[in-house]
């Protein structure tokens, strides 16, 4: 679960805050994309949840910002290994290259954790499967396609278990085929109860895959509601996003957005 309150932040050398007083929250198994313009605070923001900002950057930040009803003022970038996830970009930057196969790469994070063998076996077999990754498990990272790359650096987060994934426009880099797959596994995620939070600057695909849209503009979110509800207002492209409004993208309603699931934090 993501709580962020009243969060304002200016980097050290900024001269306006890249974050203006935002609040939102994430449910458990909820999907969240966050959209908006060039600069309006998208990966700023994915650094906040995912603990970057400020603790790596410097600035100066207000307000809270809570996982799993953990303060990330008071938790250092180590207290979050397992338990927030963040998958970049380009899939190229995050292979490690120490490793020869798709197998070894995606057992790496948890060989440094000193997990024992059998359960790492285990567990990234289970990954490898759910990402539909098994049949090039052999294979080197390098030999994939740039989507089966995102689906790699994907599998070797979720490896670790996170119960939230923050994913910083992981299809920006990908042809079609390739925004298909991280699409799917964004399924997958969900069902396997992660939070997600997506930072996504193309509309198409948001009305199904997410549950909740967020629109930040210049660092304030200026509009935040379910894809049908965002995605087809007349603002969006005054925030530098464009509208969609095609009839068949708005024409199915997200799974499970008759209800917030989840808990709250007490
Ligand atoms: N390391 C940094 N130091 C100073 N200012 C920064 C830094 N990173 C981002 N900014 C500024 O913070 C604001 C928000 O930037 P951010 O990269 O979060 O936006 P964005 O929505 O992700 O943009 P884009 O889609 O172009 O990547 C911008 O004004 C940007 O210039």
């Amino acid at each position: 679960m993501i709580e962020v309150k009243g969060f304002s932040f200016t980097y050290p050398t900024g001269s306006r805050p890249a974050l203006s007083d935002v609040d939102f929250e994430v449910a458990p198994r909820e999907l969240c994309a966050v959209v908006g313009g060039g600069g309006a605070g998208k990966s700023t923001l994915a650094g906040v949840v995912s603990g970057t900002v400020p603790h790596l950057t410097g600035g100066t930040a207000r307000g809270t910002v809570r996982v799993n009803c953990r303060d990330l003022d008071d938790t250092p970038l180590s207290g979050l290994v397992g338990e927030v996830g963040l998958v970049m970009q380009n899939p190229f930057n995050q292979i490690s290259g120490a490793r020869f196969s798709v197998r070894e790469e995606i057992a790496f994070g948890l060989e440094n954790l000193g997990v024992p063998r059998d359960e790492m076996a285990a567990r990234v077999d289970l990954v490898l499967d759910d990402l539909g990754l098994t049949g090039v498990r052999d294979r080197s990272p390098y030999e994939l396609s740039g989507g089966q790359q995102q689906l790699l650096a994907i599998g070797s987060v979720l490896v670790m278990r996170p119960t939230v994934m923050v994913l910083d426009e992981p299809t920006s880099q990908l042809d079609a085929a390739g925004n298909a797959l991280v699409f799917e596994a964004l399924g997958t995620l969900k069902e396997q109860g992660v939070t997600v939070l997506l930072i996504e600057h193309r509309m198409e695909r948001l009305a199904h895959a997410a549950d909740r849209v967020l629109v930040l503009d210049r660092g304030a979110i200026v509009a935040k509601g379910t894809p049908g509800e965002v995605l087809a207002d007349e603002r969006l492209e005054e925030w530098g996003s464009h509208r969609c409004v095609t009839r068949w993208l708005l024409a199915a309603p997200p799974a499970g957005d008759s209800g917030r699931p989840g808990s709250r934090c007490r």
